[in-house]
């Protein structure tokens, strides 16, 4: 087949799994690599067209320098699919792999992509977004089949907030689903969380209308209704009583909104920006309120008009 390419994925989790499957499954050479791999990560890249990044976040700055230190063909695509922000810089994964190979194309992909329901070839679309439009329509064809639909955007910081921020909110909807506050406070918390989502998203530089897509809203509703979503469950058994540290003993997987909470709350105030929902995350993960205590700061904050920000 004259298209095929070679796809190296880096990280055998989960979401790396399951994009390695739609890749096969259209034909492509497909290698998984991981630390416990025992084949050099070397050898992989030496043909590489496309290198997918699907660690966690606490493992990007590792693999990308691995690969800092080997010859790498100019024309390799990279591509991130990590939801987080780096804890010392609060950059995202893109921003770490753009910074480390500027002369190659990156491009985010993200979107509503439980990748249980993947895995089970459930129907499911998401978003491949890139400053250079020619990678972002390669990683499109890749991965696009009848039952991933693949859309490309120009917005990839836009694409790669969407799925992080809504972490923080995945978390926040477990709880209200964990305290059973009922589907009236679920659609108010959803809704008011994209609107903290856009606002700092928006001052980030990101395009208000991309929250609005798959990679935004898209997620969150995915992520924020779903106890497939890690950040959901971890949300859901605080409300019901157990510690942090209970849970992640635990959890299947990574929980990258804990992580990025820290990373927003440190951001949110450096930038005077108000993240209300965030912030009582941010407590609750502390152990500093409980689901209780933070409902109530949510419902009592001063009243207000709901668009003078
Ligand atoms: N699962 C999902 O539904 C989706 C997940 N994502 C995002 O994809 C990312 C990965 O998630 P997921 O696959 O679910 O998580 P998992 O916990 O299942 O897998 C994490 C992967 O990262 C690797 N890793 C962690 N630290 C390092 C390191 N220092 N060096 C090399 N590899 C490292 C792990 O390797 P090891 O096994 O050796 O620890 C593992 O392969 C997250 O950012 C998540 O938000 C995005 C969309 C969907
Ligand atoms: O991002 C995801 C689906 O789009 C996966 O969500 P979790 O990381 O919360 O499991």
């Amino acid at each position: 087949m004259t298209n095929s390419k070679s796809v190296v994925i880096l990280g055998a989790g989960a979401w790396g799994s399951a994009l390695a499957t739609l890749a096969k499954a259209n034909d492509h050479k497909v290698h998984i690599w991981s630390r416990r791999s025992s084949r050099t990560l070397e050898k992989l890249v030496e043909d590489a067209d496309i290198i997918v990044s699907a660690v966690s976040m606490k493992g990007v700055r590792d693999v990308v320098s691995q690969l800092q230190g080997l010859p790498l063909s100019p024309e390799i695509i990279f591509l991130t699919a990590t939801k987080g922000l780096d804890p010392q810089t609060t950059c995202t994964p893109s921003q770490i792999w753009q910074e480390a190979f500027p002369n190659h194309p990156v491009v985010v992909l993200s979107g509503p992509n439980l990748s249980q329901e993947i895995q089970q070839e459930l129907p499911a679309a998401t978003v491949v977004a890139s400053n250079v439009t020619s990678a972002a329509e390669v990683v499109q064809l890749v991965f696009s089949s009848n039952r991933f639909r693949v859309y490309t955007n120009a917005d990839p910081l836009g694409v790669e907030l969407g799925g992080t921020l809504k972490n923080v909110m995945a978390i926040a909807a477990g709880v209200c689903d964990g305290l059973q506050l009922g589907t009236n406070a679920k659609a108010a918390l959803l809704t008011r969380g994209l609107t903290e989502m856009v606002r700092i998203g928006v001052h980030w530089g990101a395009k208000q209308e991309t929250f609005y897509g798959l990679s935004g809203l898209g997620d969150l509703l995915a992520t924020g209704n779903s106890p497939l979503s890690r950040n959901y469950q971890v949300g859901y058994q605080l409300a019901c009583g157990k510690s942090l540290t209970e849970i992640l003993t635990h959890l299947q997987g990574t929980a990258e909104g804990i992580n990025t909470t820290k990373v927003l709350m440190l951001r949110s105030k450096q930038q005077n920006i108000s993240m209300p929902i965030t912030e009582q995350v941010y407590h609750l993960l502390q152990a500093e309120v409980t689901p209780r205590q933070a409902l109530l700061e949510l419902m009592l904050r001063d009243i207000k008009p709901e668009y003078n920000e």
